[in-house]
């Protein structure tokens, strides 16, 4: 006879890790915001979204704070000098930083970091946080998907429109920097696809801080 209690009543075993940053690129309109929403509904406290500063004009549905910080070139400017992002990048003719608050004390206790950036944005964050950034990149399934997508959001002017379309090609130009590349056609399968990412990826034996101890005392 045994006192330990059945699998199905013992609490999952949760063994001490380091958290990520994960890191979502596209051209604009392929699918990101989409994606992450899912995955923050999915993952629930596990998983945080770094909500980025922006000088872009705030968009009908946005909130302040929940999509973006929205501020002034100014403020913004003022914000670097200050160091206060951990990157910044022009896109399309706005600034958009990545604020260095969030993210810094966490990792170490396990939580895990969502960023929605452009390449520039990827490229900084991997070289500032190198193993602890986990890169993907969305691709649309055609041109003519990608450009009515754009439309059907409703969200931007027809020149907004049109000048995204022309900075697609350059954006995706950018595809085999990325550890991972995901075709966003389906968006159930898209995001099924980028959960499984993050499940591997937490996984890997060097995140998982607790193995020394946990593999000493099984091997003891
Ligand atoms: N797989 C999909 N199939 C059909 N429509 C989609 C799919 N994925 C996203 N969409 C729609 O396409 C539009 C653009 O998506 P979304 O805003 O998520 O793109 P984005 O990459 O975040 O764009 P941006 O870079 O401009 O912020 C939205 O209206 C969204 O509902
Ligand atoms: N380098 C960074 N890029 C960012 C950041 N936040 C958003 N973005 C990228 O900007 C474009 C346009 O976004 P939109 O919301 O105005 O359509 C898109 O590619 C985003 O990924 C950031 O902090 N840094």
């Amino acid at each position: 006879m045994t006192d330990s209690p059945a699998p199905a009543e013992r609490a999952p075993l949760a063994l001490p890790r380091r958290g990520l940053m994960l890191i979502l690129s596209s051209p604009s309109g392929a699918g990101k915001t989409t994606i992450s929403r899912k995955l923050l509904e999915a993952e629930g406290a596990s998983l945080t979204m770094s909500v980025s500063v922006t000088t872009r004009p705030i968009r009908p549905g946005e909130v302040d704070g929940r999509d973006y910080h929205f501020t002034d070139v100014p403020s913004f400017r003022q914000m670097v000098d200050a160091g206060a992002f951990l990157e910044w990048a022009e896109v399309f003719g706005n600034l958009y930083g990545t604020p260095r608050a969030q993210v810094s004390a966490g990792l170490g206790e396990g939580q895990d970091y969502l960023f929605d950036v452009d390449w520039q944005g990827a490229q900084q964050l991997a070289q500032a946080a190198g193993s602890d950034v986990v890169t993907v990149f969305l691709l649309p399934p055609s041109l003519a998907e990608l450009e009515s997508r754009l439309r059907g959001r409703g969200t931007d002017a027809e020149e907004v429109v049109r000048g995204r379309m022309e900075r697609a090609r350059a954006e995706m130009s950018h595809w085999s920097e990325y550890d991972y590349v995901v075709v966003n056609d389906v968006i159930d399968d898209c995001f099924a696809k980028v959960q499984t990412i993050l499940a591997a990826e937490r996984l890997k034996r060097t995140r998982q801080t607790g193995l020394v101890d946990f593999t000493r005392g099984l091997m003891a």
